[in-house]
Order: structure tokens, then sequence, then C-alpha cells
């Protein structure tokens, strides 16, 4: 699970990566003596669905979290689109267009879909010296949103709380996407739905890959990476194991790098 064998494995790193939007170099993550990130060497290319995996405790909500600026690295290099970047914090990384929809939704549920979406971002008017909430312009533009990315009969002036798991993930990612990113993160965006609920999100990861977004999932489930991804990353004890194309790689040989480094 060197560098090395990431170059080897992942047969389309013998191409030039001429379509590379996020390129992660010799990363190194150090929280006090644990490595929790060593040497990690990434490319992320622009309008694919990538999947990150590994086990409990591989690496990959360090790494997301380098990516989205809640952490910085201890060594190496972040390239976004070939220009070397530092995130001081996720408003940094959101101005250079990388937004997270993590786990835990934090939607507020007696609020409805268009304020939970523009939340801290709301569309303003100016009265005089005065800055006020446009609400008409909240309105339309999270029902663009929705129209847009989500394709959904989500009403843009109902509580969220009379919406269901499915949706909710909806408006989680419909508020990232009030940011305009080209990066869209998602941390384990269907661990707790039901079947159907998963089908919805699943849905919306591929109309946003459709209508031009880089998508990184981070998640736990093999079948969803089959299903969405393009590309898997697996993480093992904070290396790179492997970078596979999906149509190239089989359950199996997954669990296997995410349980032991190797394939088998
Ligand atoms: N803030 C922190 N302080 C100290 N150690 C941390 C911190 N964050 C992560 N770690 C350690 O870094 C290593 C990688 O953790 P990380 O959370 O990135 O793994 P993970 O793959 O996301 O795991 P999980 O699937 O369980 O969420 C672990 O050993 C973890 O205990």
């Amino acid at each position: 699970m060197s560098s090395e064998r990431t170059n080897i494995t992942d047969t389309n790193d013998q191409l030039p990566e001429t379509n590379s939007i996020i390129s992660i170099e010799h990363v190194e993550k150090l929280f006090g003596r644990i490595v929790a990130l060593e040497d990690v060497n990434l490319t992320v290319r622009e309008n694919e669905i990538l999947a990150l995996i590994g086990d409990n405790g591989a690496g990959k909500s360090t790494l997301m979290n380098i990516l989205c600026g809640v952490h910085k690295p201890t060594a190496g290099t972040i390239n976004l689109r070939g220009e070397s970047v530092e995130f001081e914090s996720p408003e940094e990384a959101r101005n250079r267009g990388i937004e997270t929809v993590y786990q835990d939704l934090a939607l507020m549920d007696d609020l409805d879909v268009a304020t939970n979406i523009f939340m801290g971002n709301f569309p303003s008017r100016k009265f005089g010296p005065v800055n006020s909430i446009n609400w008409d312009k909240t309105y339309s533009r999270a029902k663009n949103i929705i129209e847009t990315h989500l394709k959904r009969d989500i009403n843009p002036r109902a509580e969220v709380e009379f919406h269901s798991g499915g949706e909710r993930q909806l408006v989680a990612i419909a508020r990232a996407l009030a940011f305009d990113p080209d990066i869209v993160i998602l941390d384990e965006p269907t661990s707790a739905l039901s079947v159907d609920a998963t089908e919805l999100v699943q849905d919306t990861v591929r109309n946003l890959q459709e209508n031009g977004k880089t998508i990184i999932i981070v998640s736990h489930s093999l079948d969803e990476i089959f299903e969405l991804a393009d590309r898997v990353g697996v993480l093992y004890q904070g290396r790179i194991a492997e970078v596979a194309d999906t149509d190239s790689v089989t359950k199996d040989e997954l669990s296997s790098l995410m349980v032991t480094g190797q394939r088998s």
C-alpha cells in the first residue's frame, strides 16, 4: 500500500491527468502522535463521481476535512485546477468552489425548505443604507435549485419537518448548491436511509454529475459505490491502498483492500 502501488494499480494513472480538478500530493496529517494520513496521493477528475472508502479509522473523514478546510495537512500539497491551495477555514474552501454535505444534516426542522437552503446566505435587498433579506429571491432561487438539480416536487415553502429522510438529504444538498460549488463532497449520504430514499438521493447525485459537478462520496456501502461511482479510492491505515475504476474491481476485492490493504 505504498504510493508506488497506487500508481501501478490505477490503470488510468498511466495517462496524463489532463482533466484533474483536485490533485492531492504526499499529504500527511498528524494528530499529536496519531498518524491519520500518510503520503496520500490522489487525483480527483473533473465531473467524476469518486468514492472514498476504508475501514473505521482509515482516514476518510480526515481527508474529507482537509479538502473542505476543516483541517490543515501537516505536510503535502493540495492543488486545485493546478494551483496549490491552503485552506484556513471551510469558508476559504467554499470560496474556491468546494462544498460539503455532512452526515449530520443540521437542518432546522421548524423552518421552511428555502430558509434552510439559504440560511446564512440569503439573497439581500438594499433599502437605502439597510440590507434586508430578499424573500422573493430566496423562494425563487430555492425553486430553481430544486428544479434544476433535485428534479423533485419539493415545496420551498413547506417546513422541513414534513419531509421524508430522502427529501431532507436533498434539502441539505440544495443548501450546498446554493453556493454554486464545482465540487460537492457528500459524507455518507444514504447511511440512514430506506431503500426508496437511497434511490432518491442516488438519482440526485447523478443529476449533479449531469449538471457538471464533480462529486466525492465518502461511503461505507459497496452497493452504493458500484451504483454511483466512476472510481473508488480505498484508504487503509491512513494510506491510499488503491484507486480503481469501479468496472475494474469486484466487491470482494474492495472488501479485501479495506481490511488488508491488498486485493487478496
Ligand atoms: N481530531 C482528532 N484528534 C485525534 N485523532 C483523530 C482526530 N480525528 C481523527 N483522528 C484519528 O485519525 C485516524 C483517522 O480517523 P478518521 O476519522 O479520519 O477515519 P475514518 O476513516 O473517517 O473513520 P470512520 O469510518 O470511523 O469515521 C483515527 O485513528 C482517528 O482516531
